[in-house]
Order: structure tokens, then sequence, then C-alpha cells
């Protein structure tokens, strides 16, 4: 079984390309490197700087390596960005998804595991969320993954593709050798923000608002560890080798974390002060975003190991340690 990687040059893709290699199976690895690292993907590895809105370019992909299911991390993820420039991400997220099952198809390829997000359920009716909590998304970036679920939704009704998407609560840590981690160009992302305050290369990390409907007025989130992460893509990539029904499935931890937590949370484990303040509310922030994940562990036996955001921010502290300035790239 060949499995192609779509952004496996960025954080969550690299991981997840580190765990197909450490359970010895074939990878091929296509990203075109908009946001992520040809350093962050070993050197063995057939990797392919292409845009996957490219077919042509990923038809001879296709023909060259013999793919036979695809997991789709590529594609653009910030939230006040696609405020700003919607076009972007309905261009990159909705229409690479159209472009790519296009090839896929042509190809005779239908198993696909896909990157969805928490995004995708806007201000959430209830708490926990759970896979059947409306999704109704409240900026461009969640609505492009939710129109990306749903053309697979209805290539499966029409030509039998298969796929599973994993909806993402906040992802954070990195492999714990420090070797691969978290570096995105523009860092929007909390746990970086706190680290690269604790190694002095910010100076202060702003909360964004403490007038928020929870218990302490922080923003609560549901932070899931990045190989915990990857591990779930596994066993959904055999879930449907073994031919099951095209599924969805939240991937978080059940625990709510607030800003305010993970500030103290990220001084316990690095022994450092971390200068922090208090901000204005960030736009299109809910309040509180916690995942059911239950079906999850039922239906993929899913296990995550680490259990306590001390613990993932102590594997993104190494990671940061050693790579202060990320991959030292751009
Ligand atoms: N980080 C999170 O907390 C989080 C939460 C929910 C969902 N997600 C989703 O997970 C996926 C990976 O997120 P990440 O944090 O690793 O982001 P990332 O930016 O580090 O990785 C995305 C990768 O895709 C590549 N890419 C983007 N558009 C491409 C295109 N058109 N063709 C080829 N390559 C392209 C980028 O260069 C990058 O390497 C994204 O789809 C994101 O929406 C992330
Ligand atoms: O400098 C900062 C950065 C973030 N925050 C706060 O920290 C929390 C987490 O923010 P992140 O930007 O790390 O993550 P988001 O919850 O906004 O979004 C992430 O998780 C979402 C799902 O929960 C989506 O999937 C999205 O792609 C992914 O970036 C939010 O309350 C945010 O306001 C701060 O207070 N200060």
């Amino acid at each position: 079984m060949t499995t192609l990687v779509l952004g496996g040059a960025g954080y969550i893709g690299s991981h997840m390309v580190d765990l197909l290699l450490q359970e010895q199976r074939d990878v091929v690895v296509v990203d075109n490197l908009l946001t992520g690292h040809r350093k962050a993907v070993p050197a063995g590895v057939p990797f392919y700087e292409v845009d996957i809105r490219d077919k042509d370019a990923m038809r001879q992909i296709f023909r060259d390596e013999k793919i036979d299911q695809v997991v789709h991390f590529a594609a653009s993820s910030i939230v006040p960005e696609s405020m700003k420039d919607p076009l972007k991400y309905f261009d990159n997220n909705t229409a690479g998804m159209i472009a790519l099952l296009e090839v896929m198809l042509e190809f005779n390829v239908k198993q696909i595991v896909f990157s969805s997000t928490a995004a995708t359920y806007g201000t959430p009716e209830e708490s926990p969320i759970s896979e059947t909590t409306p999704q109704n998304p409240i900026n461009p970036y969640g609505e492009s993954k939710l129109q990306m679920e749903h053309i697979m939704k209805w290539a499966d009704e029409a030509y039998g593709l298969k796929w599973v998407a994993l909806r993402y609560f906040n992802v954070a840590g990195a492999k714990a050798d420090g070797s691969i981690g978290e570096d995105h160009p523009v860092e929007t992302h909390l746990v970086p923000i706190i680290l690269q305050t604790a190694l002095g290369e910010r100076e202060k990390i702003m909360m964004f608002g403490d007038d928020y409907n929870t218990p302490d007025g922080f923003n609560v989130r549901d932070y899931v560890h990045v190989m915990d992460l990857v591990k779930a893509h596994i066993l959904a990539l055999d879930y449907l080798a073994e031919g099951k029904a095209s599924n969805q499935f939240n991937l978080g931890s059940a625990n709510g974390y607030s800003v305010k937590q993970m500030v103290e949370a990220a001084r316990q484990a690095t022994g450092q002060a971390i200068p922090a303040e208090i901000g204005p509310r960030r736009a299109g922030d809910p309040d509180s975003l916690v995942a059911a994940s239950d079906k999850a562990r039922s239906i993929l036996n899913w296990q995550p190991e680490y259990e306590s955001v001390e613990e993932i921010i102590k594997t993104a502290w190494t990671w940061h340690q050693k790579h202060p300035k990320g991959y030292e790239d751009r």
C-alpha cells in the first residue's frame, strides 16, 4: 500500500509522514511549500513540490507512484486571513479538493482521509461537541472545510469515493525527540506563541479577551497531541482499507483548558516566567470548543496517549528549544 500525503511538509503532515515511516509503509509527499518546509520531510521520501490544483502534475504523480490511499492536509488554515481574503480559501481549499478528486477518480483511487476542523461547527449549540452537532461555520476557513466534506459526500454517492473526515480540535505538541515540530510562517496558534515568549523570541503573550462566558472568562479549547492525532489517521486509513463506509470523527481530548490555564501550564512545563497580558477579544473566537471524541475511540479504536496539556506542552518545548527559529528556511 502506498499512501500519498498531501501537505506532508507542514506541521501535522510531517508528523504523519514520520509515523507512516515508523510503521514501514510506503509514502509519497506532495507539497507546494506555501507554508511547509522541505527539511521537515526525510531525504529518502519521494517528494514533489507541486500544487494539488495542478492536475497535470498530479496525474503524472499518480501515474508514476501507484497510489492506493490519500491523506489530505494541503490547505490554507489561518482564520483571520480567511476573513480578509475568503476567495483564497475557496480556491486553495474548496477548488483544491475538486481538482484532487477528479485526478484520484481518473486513477480509480477511492480512499481519502481528510483534515477537517472544529471550525466547521462555528459557535456550537452544545458542549461537548459531537459529530451530529449542527455545523454552522462562522468564517470562510470553516466554510471551505465544510464544503470539502460535502464534496466528498456527493462524490461517494456518485462515484463510490470512500472518505473519513477527521475534525481536529486544537492540535499542539511535537514528536518527542524534538526533531520536527510546529513552524508556521505566520504563527497564530497559542502554544507556539506562548513558547516563543518563554524562549525570549517574543516579549509577551497577549491573551485575547477575559470576558467570555467561561469559568475564568478566557476562551476554552480542547488540545490534542499531534502524534495522537496522526495515529488516528493511520486507524482511519486501515478502516477504509477494510472497505468500511465513509464517516466523520471528532479528534480532541474531551477536556477544555482556558487561555489562562494554558499559560500557567506552560509556566509549569518550562519553568519560565512567560510574561502575559490581557488584550481585546480576537474576532471570530467562540467561547468554548470541547470535543466529544468517543466515536473515534469506539469505532476507530483510537487511544490517545498524551493525557495532560503539560505533557503536550513539554514536547513542543523540546522542539522550540532545539529550533528557536524553526526550520530557518525563510
Ligand atoms: N493546526 C491545527 O490546529 C489544525 C486544526 C484543525 C485542522 N487543521 C487542518 O490540518 C491541516 C494541516 O494543518 P497544519 O497546521 O499542519 O498546517 P500547515 O500550514 O503547516 O500545513 C499545510 C501544508 O499544506 C501545504 N499546502 C497548502 N496548500 C497547498 C496546495 N494547494 N498544494 C500543495 N500543498 C499545499 C503547505 O505548504 C503546508 O506544508 C490543514 O488542512 C488544516 O486546515 C489544522
Ligand atoms: O496570541 C494568542 C493566540 C491565541 N490566543 C487564544 O488562544 C486560543 C487558541 O487559539 P489558536 O489560534 O491556537 O487556535 P483556534 O482555536 O483559533 O483555532 C485552531 O483550532 C480550530 C479548531 O478548534 C481550527 O481548527 C483552527 O484551524 C485552528 O487554528 C483562542 O482562544 C485564542 O483567542 C490568545 O489568547 N493569544
